[in-house]
């Protein structure tokens, strides 16, 4: 028994074709550094593939690659929390608020690298993927980010890596898998190198997780598992 996902109080269910009058999902995209992810979900909602709009971009390094490439495109950056680094940051329920009059239908981490408040979950149920760069639950949680990641995967002797996105809960890196890609660790890979192999499946597994979102194409099973459902083929889930 697949229970079709129910929207957040807004928008209609069941995977409408994109077209005129299907209401773009209205997206924010929570960065740290470069950025890369979210520039791949921008371009491609840009193009059509993603049917939503990135409404503004959250971060705690305003001077980031990321929020760079934001105001380059007129898009809103706001400072998310409030540091000593960056004391124009907001508080927890100023953003709240802040995403509440965007109207925002999802939320969105690429690259954000603090802990994402228990009541910014709890307003956003089932609203807010994340993409890790390992094969979660393996080599996940608090301090688990960046290139760490991939030294330790290295370090391991695993064989295989490559990237999760997954739904986020109150804790780091244990909220339900929605889609994985496969990359394979060579034997004399650098951090760097496995990186760059897996930040490249990053762009487009990403991608298609925010654009099977924006169709209302996401279904539970009933033990709590998130499925994408096929664009071409109904029956057909991953
Ligand atoms: N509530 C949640 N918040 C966040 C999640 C999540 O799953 N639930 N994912 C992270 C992203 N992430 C892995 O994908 C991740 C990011 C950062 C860390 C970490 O250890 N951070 C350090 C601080 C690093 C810094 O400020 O430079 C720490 O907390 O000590 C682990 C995993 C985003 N938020
Ligand atoms: N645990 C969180 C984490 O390590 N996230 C990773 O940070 C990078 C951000 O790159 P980007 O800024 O170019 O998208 C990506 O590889 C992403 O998986």
């Amino acid at each position: 028994m697949l229970t079709p996902m129910r929207r957040w109080g807004r928008g209609r269910r069941g995977g409408e074709a994109r077209g005129v009058g299907v209401e773009r999902k209205r997206l924010v995209v929570f960065v740290s550094g470069g950025g890369s992810n979210f520039r791949a979900i921008h371009d491609a909602a840009l193009g059509g593939d993603v049917n939503g709009v990135v409404v503004a971009l959250v971060t705690d390094k305003p001077g980031c690659g990321g929020a760079e490439h934001a105001r380059g495109n007129g898009i809103p950056v706001v400072v998310f929390p409030k540091l000593k680094s960056a004391p124009e940051g907001v508080s927890t329920d100023e953003l709240l608020n802040g995403l509440r009059e965007l109207r925002v239908d999802f939320i969105l981490l690429a690259g954000y690298l603090k802990l994402i408040p228990v009541e910014l979950v709890q307003a956003y149920p089932k609203s807010i993927l994340n993409i890790h760069p390992s094969l979660l639950p393996a080599f996940g949680g608090k301090g688990y980010y960046g290139l760490k990641v991939h030294k330790a995967v290295i370090a391991s002797g695993a064989r295989y890596s490559g990237p999760t996105v997954h739904f986020v809960d109150e804790h780091y890196d244990t909220g339900r898998t929605l889609a994985q890609r496969v990359v394979p660790v060579q034997a004399n890979d650098t951090p760097e190198q496995l990186a760059t192999r897996v930040l490249h499946e990053e762009h487009q597994v990403y991608v298609e997780a925010v654009t099977a979102l924006c169709e209302d194409r996401i279904v539970w099973r009933e033990d709590g598992i998130p499925l994408i459902r096929s664009q071409t083929n109904p029956d057909e889930y991953t």
